[in-house]
């Protein structure tokens, strides 16, 4: 068949009056078809921006794709999300986060062996935690940054981890390619992001981490390392029940800027622990994962119902942003955040209940938001992280750990994408810029 009797597009180039046919194919075109529209001198010179062959512009990546996956597929004008082949509606009901985690990474739920045998695997690496690990976190000033001292953390587990050790030794790639090490490097991986995340917990709050248990879940070594623990010593079963539903939630969103960071990391080949610092890093900044943490500070300055109009006019007069709302992609309700909002009042304990006011508040922006013409002719609607630092502080999380739950709850799906990178063809991911200035 030819191009033209394939679906195509046709642009006419008013310059030259050339007309070009580029394929679609999975109703994309491919961006370096567009490299074959040359300015009317018929030269293609990259240095020059006016000389080359066109160059497509997306600041922001608005409408650029830069990977093919199976991995979540969303539905955004219908706020719908999907892992593999499973709603995450359907997974919220019926499964919980070691089997979706196993979903993400293996592409199809576990048996019951199998979700024993990487619960084993996950937890045996958490025994194991590095000398200098410890040394690094215990360095820091506790008062220091939560992100900062996780990414340090991370550090020491890479100067030590075989993968990063395995760079500099061969010309071989250690992992593309060799998907039995790309999995023992998974495991890995998310263990050291478990347990630099509970001891940096630890160290911030002067207690020792607590050993993981060999034969427990992965939740709850995290819950156990941390000392967020019932009276019998094991895992808080309440914390433990609620995030095993709560981390499905968010356990992927394709490609955010923090899973797109650790892949344009890991496109150089640099290995999983190096390119999920690039991850992490992304992830804590404001306009992304640090708007869980942003979203309840404002709340408690806010500190009752009656407040909201100022902050709302205070956002209308661009002199702050409304954090927990917007989103790049959907344009409805956030789909995750009805369940976050029932989980609020189900999961809160009469002890916290003082913290609920501020559950009164998040409702408050969110009513009176939805209801005002500046986010409504917008299409700003509640995102996950509206509601999300709430459920975490009702179970006793305090705000300078809330990010870096956020973060973990995040890694299995970074990890997948990590995975399913090691094995595609090879490409560095290399954007390029239009250079404003003056060329010489
Ligand atoms: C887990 C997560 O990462 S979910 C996202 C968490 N982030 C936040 O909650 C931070 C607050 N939200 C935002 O800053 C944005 O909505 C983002 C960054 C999430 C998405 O931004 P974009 O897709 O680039 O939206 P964009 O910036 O084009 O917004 C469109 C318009 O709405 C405004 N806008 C978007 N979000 C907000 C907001 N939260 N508060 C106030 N105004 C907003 C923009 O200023 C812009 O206005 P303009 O057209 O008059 O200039
Ligand atoms: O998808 C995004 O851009 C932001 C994100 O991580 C999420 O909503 O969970």
């Amino acid at each position: 068949m030819t191009v033209e009797k394939s679906p195509h597009l046709t642009v006419l180039d008013s310059r030259t009056q050339k007309t070009y046919v580029l394929p679609i194919t999975n109703n994309t075109v491919n961006a370096i078809d567009f490299r074959s529209i040359v300015p009317p001198s018929g030269k293609s010179n990259p240095a020059d921006t006016s000389e080359a062959g066109l160059t497509v512009l997306d600041r922001g990546f608005l409408n650029t794709a830069c990977i093919e996956s199976s991995i979540t597929y969303i539905d955004a004008p219908r706020g719908r999300i999907q892992y593999r082949d499973q709603s995450i509606d359907h997974l919220f009901e019926n499964n919980d986060y070691e089997e979706v985690l196993h979903l993400l990474v293996f592409s199809h739920l576990p048996t019951p062996e199998e979700k024993e045998t990487f619960r084993r695997a996950l937890s045996e690496e958490m025994t194991k935690v590095p000398e200098v690990v410890k040394q690094v976190i215990q360095a820091f000033d506790p008062k220091s940054s939560t992100s900062a001292m996780i990414l340090a953390g991370l550090s020491a587990y890479a100067a030590v981890d075989e993968g990063s050790q395995a760079l500099h030794s061969s010309a071989k790639p250690h992992y593309h390619g060799r998907m039995a090490a790309v999995d023992a490097a998974v495991v890995r991986t998310l263990a050291a992001a478990a347990t630099t995340i509970a001891a940096v917990y630890c160290h911030k709050r002067g207690k020792p981490l607590t050993p993981a248990d060999p034969s427990g879940s992965f939740i709850g070594n995290i819950l156990l390392m941390m000392g967020h623990v019932d009276e019998d010593g094991k895992p808080s079963r309440r914390v433990e029940g609620c995030l095993k539903r709560l981390w499905i939630l968010y356990a992927d969103h394709e490609m955010t800027n923090s899973t797109a960071a650790m892949l344009h990391a890991s496109s150089t080949l640099t290995d999983p622990i190096s390119a999920s610092i690039a991850g992490i890093v992304s992830a804590y900044g404001p306009l992304h994962g640090g708007a869980i943490d942003l979203a309840y500070r404002g709340f408690q300055q806010i500190g009752t119902p009656e407040n909201v109009p100022a902050l709302i006019g205070a956002v209308k007069a661009r002199k702050q942003r409304l954090f927990g709302y917007g989103h790049r992609i959907y344009k409805v309700v956030d789909p995750r955040t009805h369940y976050i909002r029932e989980m609020i009042t189900e999961y809160a304990t009469d002890d916290k209940l003082d913290e609920l006011p501020f559950l009164k508040v998040a409702l408050e922006i969110d009513r009176v938001a939805s209801n005002d013409p500046y986010f409504t002719s917008r299409n700003l609607k509640a995102n996950a992280d509206l509601y999300g630092a709430l459920l975490y502080s009702s179970l006793g999380f305090e705000t300078d750990t809330i990010v870096a739950m956020a973060v973990m709850s995040r890694m299995g799906g970074a990890m997948a994408h990590w995975k399913e990178s090691m094995g595609q063809s090879t490409i560095l991911w290399r954007p390029q810029q239009v250079f404003t200035g003056l060329v010489m």
